[in-house]
């Protein structure tokens, strides 16, 4: 059985991308969260993506209104009982994702494939709240999502074979880039990225330059299209933070510990661009 409608679940910056680039390819998209001002939210970036690209003639207005009627809200995860597959993008947080998904296996039809686009939570502990681990997939799309290529798909222990292919084709039909990767705390990207960034930070904590310079090395030196702190301000500090968090406890080594900067922004609810306020101000 092929995938025709799918369930979004989180409607920030992540969820409204993903539904946005399912709806882009033809699906029948529900986008899904707890609060109807976070909905409204979501659809009016997507509606502004895809004005802009009517705008610069790489959509019509008919197809633009096309993929707004294939795009439906919902409150309810009861939503969920007649869908192919699920792609979750709430709250980093592994109470939270293993709740959604407990409520999931109850509703979703067996056939069902229920992925979580997470950056960094272990797959196999998701799956294992399930009475469907093998249909339990990892769904890692890039921030912002209809700019980039990459989806990294994770197995967990269990994730069969077919269920692989069928989220391989997806992405496939989604116009990204599949890459594989085995369930490791913070998977490749994130492993990777995350610790250049808490360095940039702990850069900026210890007094060794300010933050408009340690982007610019980045920037101008590297080739990185945004310095590192500005690209934490894009990604969310409290999703930065969580992730951090994941490497230290899942791999164990104090190398990943995040920098007490990092946990002051957080806790001070500077959380970067989606709160108005990071290591820069936005408007
Ligand atoms: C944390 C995780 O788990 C994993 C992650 O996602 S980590 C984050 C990964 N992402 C990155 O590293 C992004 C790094 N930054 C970039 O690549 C670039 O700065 C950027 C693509 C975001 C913006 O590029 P830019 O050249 O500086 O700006 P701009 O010219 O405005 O945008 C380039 C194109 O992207 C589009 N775009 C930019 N932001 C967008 C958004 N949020 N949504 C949709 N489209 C967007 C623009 O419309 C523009 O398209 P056209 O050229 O076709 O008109
Ligand atoms: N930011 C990034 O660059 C990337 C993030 N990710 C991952 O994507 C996921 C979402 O991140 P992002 O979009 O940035 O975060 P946001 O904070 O922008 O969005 C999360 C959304 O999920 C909602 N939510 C929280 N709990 C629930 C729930 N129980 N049911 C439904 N919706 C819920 C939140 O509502 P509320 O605010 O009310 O809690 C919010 O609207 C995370 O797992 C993150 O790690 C993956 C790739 C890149």
């Amino acid at each position: 059985m092929g995938i025709h409608k799918v369930m979004v679940i989180g409607a920030g910056q992540m969820g409204s991308g993903i539904a946005q680039v399912c709806a882009q390819a033809g699906y029948e998209v529900t986008l899904n969260d707890v609060k109807p001002e976070f909905l409204e939210r979501g659809l009016g970036v997507i509606i502004k993506n895809l004005s802009r690209d009517v705008e610069k003639g790489r959509k019509t207005e008919e197809e633009k209104a096309a993929i707004l009627a294939r795009l439906h809200t919902s409150l309810d995860l009861q939503d969920a009982r007649d869908v192919d597959i699920v792609i979750e993008a709430a709250v980093e947080n592994m109470d939270i994702k293993q709740s959604i998904f407990k409520q999931l296996d109850e509703i979703a039809p067996a056939h069902a494939i229920l992925a979580t686009n997470t950056s960094s939570l272990p797959i196999t502990e998701i799956a294992a709240v399930t009475n469907r681990p093998e249909q339990v997939i990892g769904m890692h799309f890039m921030n912002p999502v209809p700019v980039m290529k990459l989806v990294e798909i994770i197995r967990g222990l269990a994730t069969a074979d077919e269920v692989y292919k069928a989220v391989e084709e997806m992405t496939v039909k989604l116009a990204k880039t599949p890459v594989e990767v085995n369930d490791f705390p913070g998977f490749i990207s994130n492993r990777i990225l995350l610790p250049m960034i808490n360095e940039a930070i702990y850069a900026l904590y210890e007094g060794v330059a300010t933050k408009e310079a340690i982007d610019d090395v980045m920037k101008l030196g590297m080739n990185h299209p945004m310095g590192p702190l500005t690209l934490a301000d894009f990604i969310g500090l409290d999703t930065c933070l969580y992730i951090m968090e994941i490497l230290h406890e899942g791999l164990g080594d104090s190398k990943y510990r995040p920098c007490p900067l990092l946990r002051k922004y957080v806790a001070a609810g500077w959380l970067g661009k989606k709160s108005g306020r990071g290591f820069y101000v936005y408007e």
